[in-house]
């Protein structure tokens, strides 16, 4: 089977659908953000939120949204950085993937550094894979920290249990940024879960009773895992009632060692789903 892709538009914003046989994506160029993977013969797998903002300058809530060049507010930028917010363009299919760019324009100019970024999308049968390279174009040294930031969708999070991260360190950051060790097999939903895991290596089964996912990543060192419980969904406009039971976000990241990257360099990381 080989891609296919074309242009459509999905919440008014211009999207490019990739097609591999049964299998279906829908890419926004804002953000090349993908807000849809249906593997073939399966259900949607990616969560979109019902109350989601597609206008400009909005992040949009669900999909999975590309974080660069700043991680929440770990830095000077808006939180979670601009790339979500921008338009990318499509650079055509190569190699079996679908690529997407951004390069440093005047929407990028509070970080004033010269950079490319392109985003693949290989789509299988019954799996997906997202890279994101970063190249400095520039004559200085720049850091940057990154996620590729996927809402998965789930039957339910009481079901929700997330293994492959035991005996991993963590932030956690729904509470004050504290350091602790994943003991438990797996990772349970009880409330707010907002944790930063250092140092993945194994791939990772997120299961909700129904049926696995399998995650695995290279490149990203760390793994962010969010489900804002009830109390913080309650408070996110872009989210309707008991919305925030259907994802959780296993988000392949790098984020507690910002990446620096000399003039010329380029660094890759992808996260692979199915
Ligand atoms: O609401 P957003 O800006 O999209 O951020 C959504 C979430 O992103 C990440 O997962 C962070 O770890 C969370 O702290 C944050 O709440």
């Amino acid at each position: 089977m080989s891609l296919i892709h074309q242009t459509t538009r999905l919440h008014d914003l211009p999207c490019i659908q990739l097609r591999n046989g049964d299998a279906r994506a829908i890419v926004a160029l804002r953000g090349a953000q993908l807000l849809s993977w249906t593997p073939a013969g399966g259900n949607e797998r990616l969560f979109l939120s019902s109350r989601a903002d597609f206008s400009a300058g909005a992040a949009i809530r669900g999909g999975m949204p590309v974080i660069f060049p700043q991680f929440g507010e770990r830095g000077l930028l808006r939180r979670h950085g601009f790339a979500r917010l921008l338009d990318w363009s499509f650079a055509g299919i190569e190699d079996g993937a679908a690529i997407f760019e951004l390069r440093d324009g005047p929407g990028t100019a509070d970080w004033p550094h010269a950079f490319a970024c392109r985003l693949s999308v290989e789509l299988g049968i019954d799996t997906l894979c997202v890279g994101l390279e970063v190249e400095n174009r520039g004559e200085q040294a720049f850091a940057f920290t990154a996620a590729l930031h996927g809402y998965l969708r789930i039957g339910d999070i009481e079901a929700v249990a997330l293994e492959g991260l035991q005996g991993c360190d963590y932030e956690d950051s729904a509470n004050g940024g504290t350091l602790h060790r994943q003991d438990a097999h797996a990772v349970g939903f009880d409330g707010e879960v907002d944790r930063i895991y250092g140092d993945i290596v194994a791939p990772l089964r997120l299961g909700d009773g129904e049926r696995t996912l399998g995650i695995e990543q290279d490149g990203f060192g760390d793994c962010v895992v969010w489900n804002p419980g009830p109390g913080l969904a309650a408070r996110l406009p872009d989210l309707a009632a008991d919305e925030w039971r259907r994802f959780v976000c296993v988000e392949a990241a790098q984020v507690l060692q910002p990446m620096v990257l000399a003039p010329g360099a380029r660094w890759r990381g992808r996260q692979r789903l199915g």
